[in-house]
């Protein structure tokens, strides 16, 4: 339970308890529905040899009375969860966080370095999110501007980061740190390095929780830490050790428990597992779906390791060069990817039997100071034409849920 939940638990204690007895009508109206015991009194009732015809017709009327208010009600029931549930897939529809032509510059002495250009995207409550792609592409810095967190010589140019309803950019800077962790976290790459090495693991919660208004006795703080230890599979004794004590996996799930402490709506993990080995890689990402389940976040996974990502998510965004180029359902751009860059990548996996050769990507990425002209894939694409050379091509959407930048993608996603 984090802070959010203890204080809902709280109310809820709060709250005289009511007492469980059914009230006698129900139960009445349950006796009625008894088929058989109907069945009984409609004969009785129709028993005209019976010396009481009249007094079981009246109870058969009531019986059927009930069974029409009861009838009624149940479909009072079911149009109510029938509303609820639609409402519920309406808010599904509805997306949680919505990135507008997000754009970031640092402006260095050579010239501005084009990180992120133009990046749209939209991701669903819940729904886990991947933007994959190479070192350099400007996966941190969109990690890091969804949170407003770009320093100089780092500036977000323009676009919309629109969480909830609600625009981001345009917060002034106290909103936006209330916002942070409590409306949208970071698990940031390297996050177990940015434990502060002289504070045992209790200070950077209580940090935390205060700093965003939990105001707590010291034993109700020890609990809600030792829930959000627990969480992430450590003991409550973890809260006591410094991060030098902690091995690399404890010190992730650590970061881990702290950026869900206000159970954030979205929650944006930067190669959560980087420098860690398999195992706990494995173990890590375990850590972070049980969370997930629990908080109900969005989860925007952020990595180079297309394998990694694409066991996770749900819908995969392909980064190159500052831009996205492509975007869709997971199984379908692993089954059948278009743009000619998430082909190289998905070639250069390992195959599980180990047949068939390892490929890398023929070339580098470009500089961001001085990107190509048109389609920056272009002097690495395999099937680049004229066209590409010279001009830039738009992210669009080729088939329902897929969207694709390339000259030689046609609609209906054909090459
Ligand atoms: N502080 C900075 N000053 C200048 N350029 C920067 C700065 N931080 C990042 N960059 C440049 O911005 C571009 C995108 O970097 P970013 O770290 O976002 O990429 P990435 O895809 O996350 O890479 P990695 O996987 O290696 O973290 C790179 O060209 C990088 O050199």
């Amino acid at each position: 339970m984090g802070a959010r939940g203890a204080r809902h638990a709280a109310s809820r204690a709060e709250t005289p308890a009511t007492p469980t007895r059914r009230p006698r009508k129900a139960r009445r109206d349950v006796r009625c529905v008894n088929g058989l015991s109907i069945a009984v009194l409609l004969l009785e009732a129709s028993d005209r040899s019976s010396p009481d015809t009249r007094g079981r017709r009246k109870r058969a009327c009531h019986c059927l009375q009930h069974i029409g208010t009861l009838i009624a009600s149940l479909a009072d029931k079911v149009t109510s969860v029938k509303v609820k549930r639609a409402a519920r897939n309406g808010d599904a529809m509805r997306p949680i966080l919505e990135v507008k032509d997000l754009t970031v510059y640092y402006h260095t002495p050579a010239g501005p370095v084009r990180a992120v250009e133009g990046v749209t995207f939209s991701v669903h409550p819940q729904e886990w999110f991947g933007i994959v792609g190479e070192s350099g592409s400007g996966k941190s810095t969109v990690a890091l501007a969804l949170l407003r967190l770009i320093k100089p010589p780092g500036r977000i140019e323009r676009g919309q980061i629109v969480l909830d309803g609600r625009d981001l950019l345009a917060f002034d800077e106290e909103d936006m740190r209330n916002y942070r962790l409590a409306q949208i976290a970071l698990v940031a790459q390297g996050a177990m390095n940015s434990l502060n090495p002289v504070k045992r693991v209790r200070d950077h919660f209580l940090l935390a929780l205060r700093d965003h208004g939990v105001q707590l006795g010291e034993q109700e703080y020890d609990r809600i830490i030792a829930t959000l230890l627990k969480r992430v599979g450590l003991r409550p004794e973890v809260a006591h050790l410094y991060p030098h004590e902690l091995s690399g996996g404890m010190k992730q799930r650590v970061c881990i428990a702290l950026a869900i402490s206000l159970e954030p709506k979205v929650l944006v993990a930067d190669e959560p597992t980087s420098a860690l080995d398999v195992v706990v890689q494995w173990q890590v990402m375990e850590t972070l779906r049980a969370v997930q389940r629990e908080i109900g976040a969005a989860v925007i996974l952020i990595g180079h390791d297309m394998g990694l990502i694409a066991q996770t998510v749900d819908r995969i965004a392909v980064m190159y060069a500052g831009r996205l180029v492509e975007v869709g359902p997971t199984r379908e751009i692993l089954t059948e990817p278009l743009h000619p860059y998430t082909r190289a990548l998905i070639a250069s996996l390992p195959s599980l039997d180990g047949r068939g050769e390892l490929r890398g990507i023929a070339g580098l990425p470009p500089s961001l100071l001085n990107p190509p002209a048109g389609c920056a894939f272009h002097p690495r694409c395999p099937v680049a034409i004229d066209r590409c050379r010279m001009e830039r091509p738009l992210l669009r959407e080729v088939r329902p849920r897929r969207w694709v930048a390339c000259h030689l993608v046609e609609n209906g996603g054909t090459t």
